[in-house]
């Protein structure tokens, strides 16, 4: 092939993503071994009064697998099938990973970022939901960096722009219908059709929840509440569509954390099989739709804790899928970011999204999942920052 026909691919490639020329995967982070556990739990509840004896049993789920978290190597393969789905759609937009918590740190990937001659760096949190643990609290630690950035000197800051919440994105959604479909497929035949579909996020203080989308517009829970109920209606029902028996389903939640005093959502997961089982359910299938991945609240609370108590309950239970590094979920990251290139250039866009509540904002709204304190967050209408 000649130069001259070779020539053109580069531009109209770059051009897709404009005016992007970065995605960032912003991520929890987690300990890689022993000596990481108690320097990264640190990390996590500095300032959060989470009691000692809470920390000290979180430790000791890290310490049984080792001190290793799966959520990195979990990234790992998500930025991996990232690429793929961008080289392969001839979409040249570099790909870069950081997390809040742990090594890679997201002031130092910033910080290479803008040393590469990143300006306008559109940024994919692994959290799908609002609240201000899945959405502020990273606009603050982007914030948090770009204040460090501009204190080293860097002259150029890049313009961060955090994409929209994805819960019910076709390309999150359909994996865990299939997932919820193959964990039934597993379950013994004669406990199948009346299995349970007990959908499960983490749980935040009903505070947060509140707060998490306007109570006046979304009701009790918040937006947090209404978008997890969305999902999981959407795969009951796809689950029904395709099995041809509807199953009752619930929304309960996992990992709560902080002081017993403050109210967190409810019920608890354990406890709910422990109600199932008496009310005599058969068997229940545990759909982790608050997840991008399976990481240690999965491995843990569900297939180590909760699995346990239906074990112990003698309530046959299976854990679905979460999308990890589905092609499906990193296609959906690509739309993602062409739609709101395009949104950027102003031209006018079709955004995809399952169940009722239609595509999420693109600029979280001044007051949108308020902080704890005042603390200036980025990728927001009232970022500090352009
Ligand atoms: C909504 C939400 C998500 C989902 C959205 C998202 O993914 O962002 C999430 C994810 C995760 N949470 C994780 C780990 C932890 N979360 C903690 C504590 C807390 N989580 C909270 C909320 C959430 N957390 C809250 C309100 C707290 C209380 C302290 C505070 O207000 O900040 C603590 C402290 C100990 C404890 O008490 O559990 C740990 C260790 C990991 C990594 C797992 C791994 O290592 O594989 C992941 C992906
Ligand atoms: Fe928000």
């Amino acid at each position: 092939m000649s130069d001259q026909l070779r020539a053109p691919e580069a531009p109209v490639a770059e051009g897709l993503a404009a005016p992007y020329d970065a995605l960032l995967l912003l991520s929890f982070g987690g300990p890689e071994g022993p000596d990481d556990v108690v320097p990264f739990l640190e990390n996590v509840t500095r300032g959060r009064g989470i009691p000692r004896e809470r920390l000290k049993e979180v430790g000791q789920h890290y310490f049984g697998f080792g001190g290793v978290s799966p959520i990195n190597g979990q990234n790992r393969e998500l930025l991996d099938a990232l690429r793929k789905d961008f080289a392969g759609h001839g979409l040249d937009l570099p790909v870069y990973w950081g997390n809040r918590n742990w090594a890679p740190y997201l002031t130092d990937v910033l910080r290479e970022m803008a040393a590469d001659g990143r300006r306008r760096i559109a940024v994919l949190a692994t959290s799908a939901y609002a609240s201000y643990s899945g959405c502020r609290q990273y606009r603050e630690n982007l914030a948090d960096a770009l204040a460090t950035l501009a204190e080293e000197g860097v002259a150029e800051l890049p313009r961060v722009d955090k994409l929209r919440h994805y819960f019910n994105h076709p390309g999150f959604v359909q994996p865990m219908i299939d997932g919820v479909l193959a964990s039934l497929a597993g379950l013994p035949e004669e406990v199948r059709d009346g299995a349970h579909l007990v959908f499960t996020t983490h749980s935040i203080p009903t505070a947060a929840a509140d707060t998490s989308g306007p109570v006046e517009e979304h009701g009790e829970g918040g937006a947090y509440v209404r978008q997890h109920l969305d999902v999981a209606r959407v795969i009951a029902d796809a689950v029904r569509a395709e099995t041809g028996t509807g199953r009752p389903w619930e929304l309960v939640y996992q990992s709560r954390s902080g002081a017993p005093h403050v109210p967190w959502l409810e019920p608890d997961v354990c406890d709910h099989l422990e109600a199932l089982h008496a009310a005599g359910a058969p068997a229940a299938v545990m759909v982790p739709i608050g997840f991008v991945s399976d990481h240690m609240e999965v491995l843990y609370d569900l297939d180590t804790e909760a699995t346990a108590k239906a074990a112990e309950l003698g309530l046959p239970v299976a854990r679905s899928a979460t999308v990890g590094a589905d092609p499906r979920f990193a296609a959906a990251v690509r739309d993602l970011v062409l739609e709101r290139a395009a949104a950027e250039r102003g031209e006018g866009v079709e955004r995809c999204a399952l169940g009722l509540l239609g595509p999420s904002h693109d600029l979280c709204a001044v007051g949108c999942c308020p902080a704890r304190g005042p603390r200036p967050a980025a990728a927001g209408a009232d970022s500090p920052y352009a």
